[in-house]
């Protein structure tokens, strides 16, 4: 049991001498290294801020520590603040998180690597640590609820939402940038929010996400069969 946020774990693994630490307070990592025998590829990946699951798989790792799936998730919604969430979380000792959006309930591709696969992406937690993800898309994505609750009916789930129409112009605001840094032509924010005649088009991708009922009315036939998803926490 991890008891304060001060609690450090240190490790000698034989084959790299890396030594390890569990520093609940890092950004980016389920585990910080330093010191001795760091190979090359680690050193640089550190410098680099490179965390990728799959540099993780290979990291030394305590030995009562496994890849668990989540018992909670961040579905979303997104430019909602859910990296912020996520990280706030993260402080906690008991808490682990997935540090990439893993996407797996949303992408078909993905969700047909299975379970196993997706149990890989998570990060190394001790018995009493809740793992966390986070992926925003998977709010206004048909299927994940039912993917979701066939994976575990009891599964934490977060939404934090925000203003629809700050949220819309976060998201817009992010796909402009995104489409000019590839030298993309990037409509006005009226150009594709709006029609001539001024009514609003729903049909856009970043106005349908900011209408929460869509997909709240589509979570929420899920609700009876969340067995810990009561009223408040399903808002
Ligand atoms: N604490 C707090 N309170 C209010 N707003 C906050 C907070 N933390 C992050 N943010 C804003 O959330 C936006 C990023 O949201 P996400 O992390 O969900 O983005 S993403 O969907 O993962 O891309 C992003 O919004 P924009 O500034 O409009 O881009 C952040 O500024």
């Amino acid at each position: 049991m991890i008891r304060s946020i001060d609690f450090e774990l240190r490790m000698r693994t034989k084959r790299s001498k890396t030594f390890c630490r569990y520093d609940s307070t890092a950004n980016n990592e389920e585990f910080s290294t330093e010191k001795v025998g760091r190979d090359k590829r680690e050193d640089s990946a550190i410098k680099s801020g490179y965390t990728s699951n799959k540099y993780h798989q290979k990291r030394p790792h305590f030995s009562k520590t496994h890849r668990r799936l989540p018992q909670c998730i961040i579905i979303g919604v997104r430019k909602g603040g859910t990296r912020a969430l996520l990280e706030f979380l993260n402080i906690h000792p008991a808490v682990q998180k997935a540090s990439d959006e893993v996407h797996f309930f949303d992408d078909d591709s993905k969700y047909e690597m299975g379970l196993e696969w997706y149990r890989r992406q998570m990060p190394y937690s001790f018995p009493e640590q809740v793992t966390i993800e986070k992926s925003p898309a998977y709010f206004v994505t048909e299927s994940t609820p039912y993917r979701i609750h066939a994976m575990n009916s009891s599964v934490k789930l977060i939404l934090i939402v925000r203003d629809p129409v700050t949220r819309l112009i976060s998201d817009y605001a992010q796909l402009a940038e995104n489409k000019a840094k590839k030298e993309r032509r990037v409509a006005s924010f009226e150009e594709v929010v709006l029609f001539p005649d001024g009514s609003v088009n729903t049909n856009y991708k970043p106005v349908r996400t900011s209408i929460y009922s869509l997909y709240y009315t589509r979570w929420i036939q899920h609700v009876d069969k969340y067995a810990t998803l009561d009223e408040n926490g399903s808002r």
